[in-house]
């Protein structure tokens, strides 16, 4: 059987990262991946989506212009700028693949555990010194008769054609990121919201106020609603849900995440884990001794991003290596969605603090400036939170709300004194950093 120092499974953003560090190593390193190599973020996530989300910024922004200087609303064409979409990210998973193979040994399949301490892949057994799983996550399915009718994120960032009529079904990241674009390209757009509200984790005002501007673009919303079936009718499609039926020709199901644990065989083993993802302590280890898990397959409160996963990989490489011996603590997080207008926040929820009078939260509409005005951007509202003289959280609804929260991760996490600050930054005029020193008490 052959050993290693380190065995990944996976090669996303957390084992890429762990994959590069210990390139630099003398360590010998199997990565095993059984599907697209670099995993979500590159391939069917982030990237290919803020990549079409350029375009349709364009176009969004020009309507929002007409009758401000702007007399012709910029029009998308799906199709073309899928040509494009595709001609950048379709040769990115063999680049990885050859990146990872210049440094380390690759099996292209899905790896299982066999015990404790080995790993099966394509009928290899293996064994390290440590095991490494950084496996991700995976669309939820949807336990409904004609569940075969339903897409995921991948179908839908890799649509050549553009349906006439596409259904939304859940309204969290995934959801509502993927309709803003497919909206903005002309297709007729319909969300179905089991619940009352939307994504979770922002204000209830900045989750209206999304609401209203897409409502505005012509997407519909239908809360409280359950899916129930889907059936097919020649090339129409229905979703019955509690609420009526809904016609469309394309269904995305955007009902969340869950760890890919399946394909791991744990029962083979003593890894504990529950619905959220492996457990693991604050060294990334998991209940067994040498197996470590990382990124979007870890059940942690901290949320299933990118950079998340990119700092437990750099985290596990410094640990493993011995360049620490801490145990894991997480900086400030921001997070956005990627929608038109955008929202974003870090830290404190200025809605969980409204009652309390340990924190002073204040609302500043940003629509009077002239970097907002000038792109008739009237909805982008900053709220900022302080406790005592320090800002502990910051929101924003607006065209830039993740460039203009970025402004305010640095002063949070690092805990910046406002005056400290005034001395020592001055921000480029006119935009958003322009004005964080006057915000700050
Ligand atoms: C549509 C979409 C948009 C997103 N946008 C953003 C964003 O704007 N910003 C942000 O920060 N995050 C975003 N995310 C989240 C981000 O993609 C993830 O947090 C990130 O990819 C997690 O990295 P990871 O390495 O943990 O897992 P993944 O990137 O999921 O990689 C895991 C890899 O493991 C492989 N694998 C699974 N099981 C096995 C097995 N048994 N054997 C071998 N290989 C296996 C998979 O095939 C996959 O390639 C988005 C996600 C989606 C779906
Ligand atoms: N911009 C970003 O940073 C970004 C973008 C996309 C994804 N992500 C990451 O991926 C994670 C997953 O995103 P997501 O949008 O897939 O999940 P999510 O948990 O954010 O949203 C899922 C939505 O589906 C709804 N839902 C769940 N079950 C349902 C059912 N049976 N019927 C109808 N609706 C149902 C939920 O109420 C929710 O609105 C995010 O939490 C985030 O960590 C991040």
């Amino acid at each position: 059987m052959k050993k290693y120092d380190e065995i990944l499974i996976g090669s996303g953003p957390a084992a890429y990262k762990m994959s590069n560090l210990l390139a630099k190593t003398n360590h010998k390193v199997l990565v095993i991946e059984g599907f697209e190599y670099g995993g979500t973020c590159p391939n069917y996530g982030c990237e290919p989506k803020i990549f079409l989300e350029g375009a349709v910024r364009t176009v969004l922004q020009s309507q929002q212009l007409l009758k401000h200087g702007i007399s012709q609303p910029a029009q998308l064409d799906w199709h073309a700028l899928m040509q494009t979409k595709l001609q950048r990210f379709n040769p990115w998973p063999s680049e990885t693949r050859e990146i990872i193979k210049k440094s380390h040994d690759v099996e292209d399949g899905y790896a299982h555990f066999i015990d404790d301490k080995t790993v099966s892949v394509n009928g290899h057994q293996y064994q390290a010194n440590h095991i490494i799983i950084a496996t991700g996550q995976t669309p939820n399915t949807l336990t409904i008769p004609g569940k075969e009718y339903l897409h995921t994120n991948y179908d839908l960032l890799s649509l050549k054609n553009l349906p006439p009529r596409i259904a939304v079904i859940g309204a969290g990241f995934v959801g509502l990121e993927l309709a803003t674009l497919v909206a903005a390209a002309g297709a007729e757009v319909t969300m179905i919201i089991h619940s009352d509200r939307i994504l979770r984790g922002f204000t209830r005002a900045e989750d209206k106020a999304l609401v209203d501007a897409m409502q505005k673009r012509g997407i519909k919303f239908i809360f409280n609603a359950n899916p129930q079936k889907v059936s097919q009718q020649g090339k129409e499609l229905t979703i019955t849900t509690d609420q009526g039926e809904v016609k469309t020709d394309y269904i995305l199901n955007a009902t969340g995440r869950q760890p890919n644990i399946e394909k791991l065989s744990l029962n083979n083993t003593n890894i504990a884990y529950d619905r959220h993802g492996i457990k693991v302590d604050g060294h990334m280890m998991t209940s067994v001794e040498g197996i470590y898990a990382i990124g979007d397959v870890v059940s942690r409160k901290q949320p299933k991003l990118t950079p998340v996963a990119e700092f437990e990989g750099q985290y596990l490489f410094d640990y493993l290596i011995g360049k620490t011996t801490q145990q894991i603590t997480y900086p400030a997080i921001g997070q956005a969605a990627f929608t038109f207008p955008e929202v974003a926040k870090v830290g404190v929820n200025p809605d969980d603090v409204a009652n309390d009078p340990q924190y002073q939260v204040k609302k500043i509409p940003l629509k009077y400036g002239s970097l907002y005005a000038g792109q008739n951007d009237q909805i982008s509202t900053l709220t900022l939170v302080f406790k005592g003289r320090q800002l502990v959280g910051a929101s924003e609804i607006g065209d830039y709300a993740a460039d203009d929260i970025n402004n305010f991760i640095p002063i949070i996490g690092l805990h910046i004194d406002s005056n400290e600050y005034r001395q020592k930054v001055m921000a480029i005029y006119p935009a958003l950093g322009d004005k964080v020193a006057g915000l700050l008490p």
